[in-house]
């Protein structure tokens, strides 16, 4: 394909392949319009040699560094292709050894949270699926992807990135504004249209969000809570990973609820680790780790669900007397109406 396409006029690649201008920009090539009805191969030969010679480079080196990012950018998007449809936990060991005697399968569009006390080993499970474990980490789990053996090159394969990890601390070191970085994000995926992808992340991130924050804000001033919303909606529109790991979202003070319904929405497998008994709840499942090892998967139960909103206005309850202490305020009605 990408051979034949240094064949084509340059105007049909450039309106085919809208990314290839990316390449002749980084190149330093202003390519004149009166040559777009030139094949590229055409073109860069026609040009002379005191061109080249300023170039630093030949139309022959050009053509090869031209194929390899066309065959790079091609894989890209080929990306989209692979899909996962279901996710296995082959049980390993606790940390006395003990086996845990557990297969576990999730499918497209289930959410399960993780619970255990600290240092259960919630973000070893976590670990283990990140890096696709064959029996080969210290709980001795495996991770089958479809229902088979995932090829141990996927582990650091670009094209095969099949798990995105939001972890608790999210620090931005650029110097780039939210729809700069969204913006760059976006690109890099080939996403079509990315004006329109741009808008609805910074709508999603919003309304997860307790602040507001517009498309050039810094990303460095953002708070935890809006860095956080900003990663989940970038997550839900732009990576292509079918597996998304959350490890504590409880207190980023963003919207859990809506997290959750968007990344099932974009039919995520999405795994979280949590102390945070609401957002346990929210899922329809949860493994219970105890010691190291999975002890027992629990389903949330009707009466689970319906209690929840009272779970949410307790908690609502705390988060105003947080608000009232951050302000300064004396709280001396504790016991009464926070
Ligand atoms: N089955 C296991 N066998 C051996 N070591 C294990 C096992 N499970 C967990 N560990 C180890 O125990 C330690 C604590 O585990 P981990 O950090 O996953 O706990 P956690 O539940 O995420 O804790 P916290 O709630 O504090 O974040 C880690 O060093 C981890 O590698």
């Amino acid at each position: 394909m990408s051979q034949s396409v240094t064949t084509l006029p340059i105007a049909t690649i450039l309106r085919d392949y809208p990314f290839c201008s990316d390449f002749f920009e980084s190149q330093g090539m202003e390519i004149p319009q009166t040559a777009n009805s030139k094949t590229l191969t055409g073109y860069l030969f026609s040009l002379d040699v005191d061109y080249w010679e300023d170039m630093g480079t030949s139309p022959e080196a050009t053509l090869q560094s031209f194929t390899a990012f066309f065959e790079g950018m091609e894989r890209i998007a080929n990306q989209k292709k692979f899909s996962v449809e279901s996710l296995t936990i082959l049980g390993g060991r606790n940390k006395q050894g003990e086996d845990e005697n557990i297969t576990l399968e999730l499918n497209r569009g289930d959410v399960i949270s993780i619970v255990g006390p600290t240092g259960s080993g919630k973000s070893r499970l976590l670990a283990d699926i990140e890096w696709m474990a064959r029996r080969d980490t210290p709980t001795g789990r495996g991770i089958l992807v479809n229902g088979s053996d995932p090829d141990p090159s996927w582990r650091f394969s670009i094209e095969h990135k099949l798990v995105a990890q939001l972890s608790q601390n999210m620090n931005f070191v650029m110097d780039l504004t939210v729809e700069e970085f969204v913006d760059m994000h976006a690109e890099s995926r080939l996403v079509p249209e990315r004006e329109n992808v741009i808008q609805r992340i910074m709508k999603e991130a919003n309304s997860l969000a307790g602040e507001p924050f517009t498309s050039d804000t810094p990303v460095t001033s953002l708070s935890g809570g809006q860095s956080r919303a900003l990663m989940i909606a970038d997550t839900a529109f732009l990576s292509r990973s079918p597996i998304v790991l959350i490890d504590e979202i409880e207190n980023a003070g963003i919207d859990r609820q809506k997290a959750l319904d968007l990344l099932v929405r974009e039919e995520k497998i999405v795994l979280i680790a949590t102390h945070d008994p609401i957002l346990a709840l929210m899922a329809p499942r949860r493994i219970v780790i105890r010691n190291g090892g999975i002890v027992k998967v629990v389903e949330t139960s009707t009466v689970e669900r319906k209690n929840l909103h009272y779970l949410q206005a307790l908690d609502n309850k705390m988060l105003r007397l947080r608000n009232r202490v951050r302000q300064g305020e004396r709280i001396e009605d504790a016991t009464e109406n926070w």
